[in-house]
C-alpha cells in the first residue's frame, strides 16, 4: 500500500524511530514539501504519528551570501586595502566603491580604524569578525544574528517542523503503481501490482500566487464605482501650492488651518501662469474677508493638506458643465502616529458642475455612491467648510459600529465659480478613505494598511461590503 517515497520515509524511520521532517529532506534529499505531505499520507494511514511545529529559521539575504564569501566590508577595508598601512580617503572610497561607507561605519565602531586628516589608519594589522562564522553557518541561537539581520545581511523566518515517530513496522510489500502509463497498459505489468490509492485529504504543496496589496486593491475599486457612475480621473502632485490648497478654495490667508502647525511647508514658491485667475482670487478676498491679499502667501509650496487642492486645479482649469470629475490619493498633515492617525493618508474628493444642480442632487450623488460600497443608511448634518455653502458631514450606518462620519460636502461658493469664470452650479465633497479601507478590511490599525508582511498580505481580503 505504499509508493515509493513512502516506503523510503518508512525505511529511514525503522532504522531510528524517530525523526524531524528537516532530517528526512536533508538525508534522502527529497524537496521539503513533498515530505511534509507524503507524512501526512503516512498519518493518514496509520502509520506514523507527526506533531507539527514552528521554528525559527535564519536565512542569508542575497547580500549575506556574498558577504559570506567574501568577507565583511570592514574586513575587507583591513585585510585588503589597508594591509596595516594608512590610506588616503579618496583611494579607499575608489577601491570598495559602494562598500566604502559601510566599511568605514563598523570599522570605526568596531574600533579598528581611525579617520582623520583624509586618511583612513588602522589599528591592527588583520581582522576576523566574529559575526563571519555565523555568516557561514548561520544558527539561530548565534548572539550574532540580531545584528546580521540588523545589517540586512540574515533573514528570519518560520519553519514548519514535523516530528515524525513510526507506529508500526511495514514488512517490505511489492511494489505500486503511482502513476499509470502507456508502457504499463500495453505490457500488461498492471496486473500483479497494488495501485496506490489517491488521499484526497493530504495537504499539497503550498504555491503563493503574487497579488495586488490590499489598500492598493481597496482604492481601485473604489476607483471603479466612480468611474462606474461618470467621474473621470484626475491626477496631480503631492507638492502644491497655497493658491490651490487653500486661496482659490476661499480660505483666508489668516484662517487657523494654514497655520505652519496644520500642514507641511516646503521651502521655495511655486507660481501660477494665469494672471486673471490671480487678480480674480484676489478681489474675491479683498471683497468678501476685507483685508489685503498677499500673493506672495499663495505662492508658497506645501505637502497638500486635502485633495480639495485638486478639485481647484480642475476648476482653475475652466471646465464646461455638464462635467463630472473625481480624484483618489494621499494627503499630508502633522499628527502624533497611533493606530488611528498616520501623516499621510487618502483621500477621495468628486465635483460636479450642472447648469442647474442642486444641493439635493448633491445629497443623491452622495447617496448613490455609499450605496454602491453596501452603506444602505446615510444621514447629513450641517457643517461647515470654507469653501461650500450650504456644507453638510454625511454620516452612514455601518453595522455595530452604528453612525460613522464619512464625508465632508457641500455647493461651491458662488465666489470661487465667479473667479474661475465657470458658469453653472457646482457640488463638491471629500472623503477619509483609510477609515473606510479599515472597515472594509478588517483592518485594526491603520498602519497595516501600509504593511509589506507578506504573511498578513497574503490573508487579506477585499470586498466593498463591509
Ligand atoms: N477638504 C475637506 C472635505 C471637503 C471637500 C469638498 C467639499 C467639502 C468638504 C476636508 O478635508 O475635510
Amino acid at each position: 500500500m505504499l509508493s515509493e517515497k513512502e516506503r523510503n520515509i518508512v525505511d529511514y524511520l525503522s532504522s531510528r524511530g524517530q525523526a524531524t521532517s528537516d532530517q528526512i529532506s536533508k538525508d534522502l534529499g527529497m524537496d521539503y514539501s513533498s515530505v511534509l505531505s507524503l507524512l501526512e499520507l503516512l498519518k493518514s494511514k496509520g502509520i506514523v504519528d507527526i506533531e507539527v511545529n514552528e521554528e525559527e529559521e535564519v536565512e542569508l539575504t542575497e547580500e549575506g551570501k556574498e558577504r559570506a564569501t567574501k568577507g565583511l566590508p570592514e574586513e575587507v577595508l583591513i585585510n585588503e586595502i589597508l594591509k596595516g598601512k594608512e590610506v588616503k580617503i579618496n583611494d579607499v572610497k575608489d577601491k570598495m566603491g559602494e562598500d566604502f561607507k559601510i566599511a568605514i561605519t563598523w570599522g570605526k565602531k568596531k574600533n579598528l580604524i581611525e579617520v582623520k586628516g583624509g586618511v583612513v589608519k588602522p589599528k591592527v594589522e588583520h581582522y576576523v569578525s566574529p559575526e563571519l562564522e555565523t555568516l557561514r553557518n548561520p544558527n539561530p541561537n548565534s548572539p550574532f544574528i540580531d545584528v546580521l539581520v540588523k545589517r540586512g545581511l540574515l533573514k528570519k523566518g518560520k519553519k514548519v517542523i514535523a516530528k515524525v515517530t513510526l507506529l508500526k513496522p511495514i514488512a517490505s510489500q511489492t511494489e505500486m503503481i503511482t502513476t499509470l502509463t502507456h508502457d504499463i497498459l500495453v505490457n500488461e505489468s498492471w496486473k500483479n501490482k497494488e495501485f496506490r490509492p489517491f488521499n484526497v485529504e493530504a495537504f499539497p504543496p503550498f504555491f503563493p500566487l503574487a497579488k495586488k496589496h490590499f489598500f492598493k486593491e481597496f482604492l481601485d475599486k473604489l476607483k471603479d464605482v466612480m468611474v462606474g457612475l461618470g467621474f473621470k480621473e484626475i491626477v496631480t502632485d503631492y507638492i502644491e501650492i497655497e493658491f490651490y490648497n487653500f486661496d482659490l478654495l476661499f480660505q483666508p490667508q489668516d484662517h487657523p488651518a494654514r497655520e505652519i502647525h496644520d500642514s507641511f511647508s516646503i521651502k521655495g514658491n511655486g507660481n501660477v501662469k494665469d494672471s486673471n485667475l490671480i487678480s480674480n482670487v484676489k478681489e474675491m478676498h479683498e471683497k468678501w474677508w476685507k483685508y489685503t491679499w498677499n500673493p506672495d502667501i499663495s505662492k508658497r509650496l506645501l505637502l497638500r493638506s486635502h485633495t480639495t487642492a485638486t478639485t481647484a486645479r480642475t476648476l482653475a482649469s475652466r471646465p464646461t458643465p455638464p462635467f463630472r470629475s473625481f480624484t483618489i490619493g494621499k494627503v499630508f498633515r502633522p499628527d502624533a502616529i497611533d493606530a488611528t492617525h498616520i501623516l499621510e493618508f487618502h483621500q477621495l474628493d468628486g465635483l460636479i458642475i450642472e447648469e442647474d444642480f442642486s444641493f439635493k442632487d448633491l445629497l443623491g450623488v452622495l447617496k448613490e455612491i455609499f450605496a454602491r460600497i453596501g452603506i444602505e443608511k446615510v444621514k447629513f448634518k450641517p457643517a461647515y467648510f470654507p469653501f461650500t455653502e450650504p456644507s453638510v458631514e454625511a454620516y452612514g450606518l455601518i453595522g455595530k459600529l452604528g453612525w460613522v462620519e464619512l464625508s465632508g460636502a457641500g455647493m461651491l461658493r458662488p465666489e470661487i465659480l465667479e473667479a474661475v469664470k465657470v458658469k453653472g452650479r457646482a457640488g463638491a465633497w471629500g472623503l477619509g478613505i483609510e477609515r473606510l479601507a479599515m472597515l472594509y478590511t478588517g483592518t485594526d490599525d491603520v498602519r497595516k494598511l501600509y504593511s509589506y508582511d507578506i504573511e498578513y498580505l497574503r490573508d487579506r481580503k477585499v470586498s466593498l461590503r463591509w
